[in-house]
């Protein structure tokens, strides 16, 4: 059975890369089953095989994107190297819509983007006991090469300072013990709105 959460606005989860968002909310997905869906992003990059439209990304071109820019209906988007990637407006009102509640993996950015757009949500930061424990997971997950580890954890850095940045996420979970931090991630998302 699906136990909807009582506030249904947006989830915005963002956090270093490695630190574990993914992990703590394919746990919420399981245990909670219909209830929650993962935003799916605009990309101008080409769909690779198995990926779906749709499901995966909603592939558009370029021009599309622009449009979409121009039309103010995007709540955040980014360029990384020559392919543009972005969150439509319309995409959290129509899964919203659907009776879900809406969880956007989003880097530091965006997050800002976000704030800015006027859209109502709430803010999870997923932060490391240490440095030295995300440098671990990321080298434990086997999926980065050597220059992918140092730029992640560089770019960690950054994403940490601005967590400090006063009123900017609702709380902050240190994942340190996994049981721990999932519940502390459900007993957030499943709060009533204040
Ligand atoms: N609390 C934890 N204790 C130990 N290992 C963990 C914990 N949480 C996650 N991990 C492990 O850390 C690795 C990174 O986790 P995950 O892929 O969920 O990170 P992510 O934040 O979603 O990263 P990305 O932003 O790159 O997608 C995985 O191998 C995962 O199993």
């Amino acid at each position: 059975m699906a136990t909807p959460p009582p506030d249904r606005r947006p989830i915005v989860v963002s956090g270093p890369s490695g630190v574990g968002k993914g992990t703590l909310y394919g746990l919420l997905f399981e245990r909670h089953p219909d209830t929650f869906c993962l935003s799916v992003s605009h990309t101008t990059r080409d769909p690779r095989p198995g990926e779906e439209h749709g499901v995966h990304y909603h592939y558009v071109t370029t021009e599309d994107f622009e449009d979409l820019i121009a039309k103010d209906g995007f709540v955040e988007h980014a360029k990384y190297g020559r392919n543009r990637y972005g969150t439509s407006k319309m995409t959290i009102e129509e899964q919203t819509q659907k009776g879900k509640v809406v969880l956007l993996d989003i880097e530091m950015e965006g997050v800002k983007q976000i704030k800015n757009s006027g859209i109502s949500a709430r803010y999870i930061f997923v932060s490391p006991p240490s440095i030295e424990t995300l440098e671990k997971r990321l080298r434990g997950r086997g999926t980065e090469t050597e220059q992918s580890i140092q730029e992640r954890l560089a770019q960690a850095q950054k994403e940490l300072e601005f967590s400090k940045t006063p009123g900017v996420h609702d709380i902050i979970i240190v994942n340190d013990d996994l049981e721990e931090s999932y519940k502390k991630f459900e007993e957030f998302v499943y709060k009533p709105q204040e």
